[in-house]
Parts: structure tokens; C-alpha cells; sequence
């Protein structure tokens, strides 16, 4: 039976040793060069609340070694017992995340494919099922994979931007185990419209339909985050742990004995003609909505 030490990871699927080196980064202006950068951890005044940043200019974008990286961040945060909650955000000014980074998807390299669907796998897993009290702070524009991201936090504040599911818009769907994230947290109707049309929800609109938990203005973020971390703290750790087993442990269990098959469904859904020139469409428009 998984989830029982609240001082593990929900679902520890990945067997990999962890090497992340711990930054403490209060007050610095983040670069992203390296792959070390592109997440970094702060300590709060609180030694049971850390935060969390994406730093990957320009758009927070999930390559491969990002979502390595959020991984790592995560599993280094649960290796320190007296951490119960953790803030996700974004260090760059108007995005959460962009979803999963295009090149990746795009003329992909064969090799690269399935490791880099593993990764993001990976990624779900640990905030999905993470021990931690998630609370995602999400200070801009979260669409597609940005949404999983927020949607796998146990507790979503919004500032800006707009989030959803908007696959369809791409050409391509949401895997299975996204999808059904997003309609276990709006419910089956307004997730099948939201789909479809490749929605992406304001934040007023977000709230409505229950896909965040509230708006905050743009200065309050991360006093607000900080604040509804303490009020899951407050809880005791294997009440919340157990809570969280009783709502995603069915979806993660699924996903984790369903594993290779997704990794092949999903290259062999990229590899497809139509769905590469879909693509290469979607990311041509991108460049050109700049100019
Ligand atoms: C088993 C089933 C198989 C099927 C599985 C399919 C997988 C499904 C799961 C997830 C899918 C995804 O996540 S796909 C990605 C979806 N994301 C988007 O559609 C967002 C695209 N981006 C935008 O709309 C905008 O960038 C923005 C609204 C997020 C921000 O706009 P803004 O004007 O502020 O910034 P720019 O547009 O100028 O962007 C800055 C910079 O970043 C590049 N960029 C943005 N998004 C992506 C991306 N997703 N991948 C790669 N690059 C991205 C953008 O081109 C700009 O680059 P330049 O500065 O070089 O021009």
C-alpha cells in the first residue's frame, strides 16, 4: 500500500538517486543558463514552508531536464522532514509556465521522445502525489502542461494570465491522466466543452468553473500562498497524507502500471504526419503573433 510514511514521497516512482544541490536564494535575480537555475528553492520564515521557482526564461517551458529539475526540487524538499508545505511559482514576470516546451514535441529526436514523456511523467507523479501540502502560486499564463502543473497542487491561487487545457488548439489531446485531472477538479461537463474548444480561462473565469481556488491581487501572491500553507500545515501530516491517497491514489496507480504503454501511445501520437505538421503550424503562428 503506497502513501503510508507521510515523510515520504505519495508515490516515489522514480528510483534515481537525487544529486540537487540546495539553493538558497532569497533576494537574487535568477539567470537561467543552466539547467540548475531554471528551479530554485527559498526558505520562508516558516521552516515548515519552502517555496518553489521556475526560473526557465522566457516561458517556463518543460523540456526534458525542466521537469527533471522540478522533480529533484521536489524530492530534495520531502528528504527534509521538518518541510511540510511547498509555494510553486514563477520568477518571470507574466508567465506560470507555457506548458510543455514545443521543440520537444516538434521533429523530435526518437531517442529523446520517450525518456523526455517519462520525465514529465515523473513530474506528476512527485507534485501530483507528493507528501507535501502543494499550494500553487500561479502569478501568470498557464496553459496546457502549465495547467497540469496547477492543477497537481492541492491548493491553486491565481494573480493573472490565463490557464486550461487548450491541446485541441495544437492539434493534439490531453493525455488520458491530465484530462481526467482537470475533470475530477471541474467535473465531467465543463471539462468536455473546456476540451474540446481548447478553452483558456481568465481568472475570474478559472474560479467559476472551480478550476482555481481563488484570486489574489498581483503584490499579495505569495503572503496569501504563505498564508493557506500555514492553514495546511495546521493539519495534521497523515490526516492530509490520507486525504490525498483518498483522492489521487487511484489516478496515480493507474498511471504507474499503465506507464509504457503511455510513453508508446504518446510517440507514436507525436510521430504522426499530420499531428508534426499541426505542430509546426502551431509554433509558426507563435513566432509570427510577436512580429
Ligand atoms: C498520450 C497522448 C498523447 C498526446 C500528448 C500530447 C501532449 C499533451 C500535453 C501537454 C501539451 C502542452 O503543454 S503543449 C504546449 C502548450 N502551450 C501553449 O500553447 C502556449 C504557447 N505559448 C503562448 O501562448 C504564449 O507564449 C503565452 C501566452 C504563454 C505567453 O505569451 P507572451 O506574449 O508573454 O510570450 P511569447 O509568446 O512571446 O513567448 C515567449 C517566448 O517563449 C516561446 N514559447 C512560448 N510557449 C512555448 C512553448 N510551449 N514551447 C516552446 N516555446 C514557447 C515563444 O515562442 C517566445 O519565444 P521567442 O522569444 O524566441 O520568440
Amino acid at each position: 500500500m503506497m502513501f503510508q510514511q507521510s515523510s515520504r514521497s505519495l508515490l516515489d516512482a522514480s528510483k534515481k538517486s537525487s544529486s540537487f544541490r540546495w539553493t538558497s536564494s532569497v533576494g537574487r535575480t535568477f539567470s537561467s543558463r543552466s539547467p540548475q537555475d531554471w528551479v530554485t528553492t527559498e526558505e520562508t520564515d516558516d521552516p515548515s514552508i519552502a517555496i518553489l521557482k521556475m526560473n526557465r526564461a522566457p516561458a517556463n517551458t518543460l523540456s526534458l531536464e525542466m521537469c527533471t529539475e522540478i522533480s529533484k526540487a521536489i524530492k530534495e524538499l520531502e528528504s527534509n522532514k521538518k518541510t511540510q508545505a511547498v509555494i510553486l511559482t514563477s520568477s518571470l514576470p507574466t508567465i506560470f509556465s507555457a506548458g510543455l516546451d514545443l521543440t520537444e514535441l516538434h521533429n523530435p529526436d526518437k531517442d529523446r521522445l520517450p525518456a523526455f514523456w517519462g520525465a514529465f511523467q515523473q513530474l506528476y507523479f512527485d507534485l501530483y502525489g507528493s507528501r507535501l501540502a502543494t499550494i500553487g502560486a500561479i502569478n501568470g499564463h498557464a496553459p496546457a502542461a502549465g495547467c497540469m502543473l496547477a492543477l497537481s497542487c492541492d491548493y491553486r491561487i491565481m494573480s493573472k494570465g490565463n490557464i486550461g487545457l487548450n491541446e485541441s488548439k495544437l492539434g493534439i489531446c490531453a493525455p488520458p491522466w491530465l484530462g481526467q485531472q482537470f475533470i475530477d477538479t471541474i467535473g465531467l461537463r465543463k471539462a468536455e466543452l473546456a476540451l474540446n474548444m481548447g478553452t483558456l480561462f481568465d481568472t475570474k473565469a478559472a474560479l467559476d468553473i472551480g478550476l482555481i481556488d481563488e484570486i489574489v491581487g498581483e503584490d499579495d501572491v505569495m503572503d496569501v500562498a504563505k498564508t493557506r500553507a500555514s492553514q495546511w500545515v495546521a493539519i495534521p501530516a497523515p490526516a492530509r497524507v490520507a486525504c490525498k491517497e483518498l483522492t489521487r491514489g487511484r489516478q496515480l496507480n493507474e498511471l504507474k502500471e499503465n506507464r509504457k504503454q503511455d510513453v508508446d501511445h504518446f510517440c507514436s501520437f507525436v510521430n504522426q504526419e499530420a499531428m508534426q505538421r499541426n505542430l509546426g503550424f502551431y509554433f509558426e503562428q507563435l513566432a509570427k503573433r510577436k512580429k
